[in-house]
């Protein structure tokens, strides 16, 4: 693998404070938005850059796209890098969309005539053929997003950076860019830096992840190791055991998720699963200030994503599911017996939901579950199409 892009020790300090006047000394003071920051990208990653606000992204992209220089350290990169940060940057309001295409491309470092040969695609997939002609200052933020990403996505650059924008997009044009991202990485050949702070984009695009925190890059690696630490989950615990501390809880302004565990008879957090195994699924809420009737749905999702099953606490009536009075914390815990899941991944939802219907907050992915088999061997006698579920059921046999 060769390397593209090589960070050493990089820092950016921007000096904040009041201009006091001519003579009249300034009280300023150092912000840090990047310490030290280093790691390595190779030809054809995708690696997601997540932390909360403030954490150091858009420093660190605009460092990486020579927008701002650092105060510290070493950038190296091979190849041209595009970069897409925020709505409308390299472009110039007063020029038509056309014009900009073309000046985008030429701060790239494209020809004239290479711009020219990939026009057509490049208008045809931002869907502004209508508007090419038109000066940009007059497009939407969404049509300006997706013609600055078309540029970035067709011509030659090897590597591309990608700053929230997909955000500004239409759901239509997001996963349209997200399709062409996966396209356009899939022969190795471009290299791909996005934040977000859309964890299921992160997921579904990225195949490494830098996680800042206060300007510090605190992890780099496997994406959902970096997902869990950004939400807070306690690097202590298990995959299976998660607790959250007061402030990073997820949830809403009415409800918080406090903790969440698969529970397991007899075992430990960290021992596997098998199928075997019967299995609590516990979720702890705390109401902030409400006082409806809270209902939980667990929804069963297989690794690729196909909806398996749902089961939730609809027929539980409101006397058995306690008034769920502000403050309160609820501890709801959904049996799964032994002998139902095959040997396979399974992708678990938790959403909440009022009045029976209204889905108030939800939690995806909050648990992905492997099986392993327990003294059977399902695929030796099920062949290669697996089904999702392995249910030991009740037989009669009657020899007559
Ligand atoms: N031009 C600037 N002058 C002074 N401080 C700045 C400047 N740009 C960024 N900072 C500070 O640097 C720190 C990092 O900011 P940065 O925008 O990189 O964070 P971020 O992770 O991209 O945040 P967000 O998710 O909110 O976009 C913050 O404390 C911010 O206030």
């Amino acid at each position: 693998m060769s390397k593209v892009l090589q960070i050493e020790n990089l820092g950016k300090s921007y000096q904040i404070g009041e201009y006091g006047g001519i003579g009249v000394q300034n009280q300023n003071e150092n912000i840090d938005a990047l310490q030290n920051v280093s790691f390595e990208v190779n030809r054809g990653e995708v690696v997601g850059i997540i932390g909360k606000n403030g954490a150091g992204k858009s420093t660190l992209l605009k460092l990486l796209s020579q927008i701002t220089m650092p105060t510290a350290g070493i950038i190296r990169a091979k190849g041209k890098i595009a970069s897409l940060l925020e709505v409308g940057t390299g472009m110039h309001p007063d020029l038509t969309g056309r014009e900009n295409v073309f000046l985008n491309g030429a701060i790239l470092g494209m020809s004239k005539a290479e711009i020219k040969s990939k026009f057509d695609e490049i208008v045809r997939f931002s869907g502004c053929e209508a508007f090419i002609d038109t000066p940009i200052k007059r497009y939407s933020s969404g049509m300006k997003v997706r013609l600055g990403f078309s540029v970035a996505a067709f011509l030659d650059s090897e590597i591309i950076i990608i700053d929230e924008v997909l955000a500004v997009g239409d759901a239509e044009f997001q996963s349209k860019a997200i399709q062409k991202i996966l396209e356009i990485t899939a022969d190795g050949a471009k290299t791909i830096l996005f934040v977000s702070h859309n964890m299921a984009s992160v997921k579904s695009l990225c195949n490494r992840c830098l996680l800042l925190e206060k300007g510090k890059l605190i992890y780099d690696g496997d994406i959902d190791k970096a997902i869990s630490r950004y939400m807070g989950y306690d690097t202590q615990m298990s995959d299976r055991n998660k607790v959250w501390i007061t402030g990073s809880a997820p949830g809403n302004a009415d409800y918080k998720l406090r903790a969440a565990r698969i529970v397991a008879k007899g075992k430990t957090f960290e021992e596997p699963l098998s199928t075997s195994d019967s299995i609590a699924i516990e979720v702890e809420i705390e109401s902030v200030q409400k006082a409806e009737r809270l209902d939980i749905t667990f929804q069963l999702m297989s690794e690729a994503g196909d909806f398996l099953a749902a089961t939730s606490t609809f027929q539980i009536s409101d006397s058995e599911l306690k008034a769920n009075k502000e403050g309160n914390m609820t501890l709801f815990s959904c049996l799964i017996p032994a002998n139902i899941f095959n040997q396979s991944t399974y992708r678990i939802n938790c959403l909440l939901l009022e009045n029976r219907k209204t889905v108030v907050h939800r939690f995806d992915d909050l648990f992905k579950l492997g099986f392993t088999a327990a003294g059977r061997n399902p695929e030796s006698w099920m062949g290669q199409a697996k089904s999702h579920f392995l249910p030991h059921l009740n037989w009669n046999i009657t020899v007559k």
